[in-house]
């Protein structure tokens, strides 16, 4: 078998009109993505898929809200809202993936895992949100909805509008990393820790319980990268490059970057809490453990960037 490579794609590269694409845009966007992976498949690499679900989570939350308050239909927790995009966006993956090795007569099977990942009761993340999700608002937007709802929080999401926040605690185990490794080891193609995975805390009788929160992806990727023995870490964003002074007249885009430069970056500010920190964190977390290279990108330049041609290139010194 080839490499093992995870490739995480991040929920805002699936959502290209901030919430107002149908569920067939999203599938669009999604095929698009298993061309790219299909590509990678044919080069022999090993391929597990995880994906984000940021604005679809948050598109979910709303929607569940406004049946609450036009027709009294009882709410949906946030982490029923969690699963539901898992088992969705999971579905879409899994077909279109399906139909292209299908198309080009490769011979793989895929699955997808509904996946729990245990957070603690007392990660300080549940006092102080920080993951945005839902669609993207203008400042006065959202200070009429804060209006409407106190208990609302809102940040500004690197230049791109405000957002709402939910809290986002770190995972600290996979429940079916066993069902994942066995699935990888009987060759297929697994798709896994969809938005995160579904957060659930320990409970005092040893049972596990959902809890309202949406896990960092990249987070729970690195987690399961290390769980897996995987060698690269892809992660699909909304960008081609990481970026120094992001979305500032002097912006430059970063090829390939050490260990080191990455940790002396993230001391100097470039990465916004919430959007990039999150992929820089999670990847240095990746290179500290098994990895040996992590590679950011969007979701078009897969192919070129796994031979080098292509997106950010985290590396250890010397290499
Ligand atoms: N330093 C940076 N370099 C490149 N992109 C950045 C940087 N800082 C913030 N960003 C923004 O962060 C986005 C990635 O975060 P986000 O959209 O939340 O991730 P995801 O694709 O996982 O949903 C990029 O598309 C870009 O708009
Ligand atoms: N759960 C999560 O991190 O989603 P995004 O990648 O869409 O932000």
């Amino acid at each position: 078998m080839g490499k093992l490579v995870i490739v995480a794609i991040g929920g805002n590269s699936l959502v290209k009109d901030n919430g107002l694409d149908s569920v067939q845009d999203q599938y669009e966007a999604v095929c698009d993505t298993a061309v790219n992976i299909a590509d990678m498949v044919e080069q022999d690499f090993n391929v597990v898929v995880t994906h984000g679900n940021g604005p679809q989570v948050g598109f979910g939350l709303r929607r569940s809200e406004i049946a609450g308050e036009v027709a009294g239909m009882p709410s949906v927790p946030l982490v029923n809202c969690v699963a539901d995009t898992q088992g969705g966006i999971g579905y879409q993956i899994q077909q279109a993936l399906t139909n292209e090795f299908s198309k080009r007569g490769i011979n793989k099977k895929v699955a997808t895992v509904i996946t729990q990942v245990e957070v603690s009761i007392d990660d300080p993340n549940f006092k102080n949100p920080t993951k945005p999700v839902g669609s993207f608002f203008t400042l006065e937007q959202a200070e009429l909805m804060k209006k409407e709802h106190p208990d609302w929080i809102f940040i500004e999401d690197s230049g791109r509008g405000y957002r709402r926040v939910v809290p986002s605690p770190k995972p600290i185990d996979i429940l079916e990393k066993d069902a994942i490794k066995s699935l990888i080891d009987a060759g297929y193609v697994v798709i896994a820790i969809g938005g995160g995975g579904i957060p659930v805390v320990k409970t005092e009788e040893n049972t596990y319980e959902g809890i309202d929160a949406v896990i960092d992806k990249d987070f729970a990727t690195s987690l399961l990268a290390e769980q897996i023995n995987a060698e690269i870490l892809i992660i699909t964003t909304g960008v081609s490059r990481v970026c120094i002074n992001f979305g500032k007249p002097n912006q430059k885009a970063l090829e390939n970057i050490t260990v080191e430069e990455t940790k002396q970056y993230v001391e100097e500010g470039h990465f916004p809490a919430g959007s990039m920190l999150p992929k820089i964190e999670a990847s240095l977390h990746f290179m500290k453990k098994n990895g040996s290279r992590v590679i950011i990108t969007d979701p078009e330049s897969l192919k070129d960037a796994i031979i080098g041609k292509a997106g950010t290139h985290i590396i250890k010194s010397g290499h």
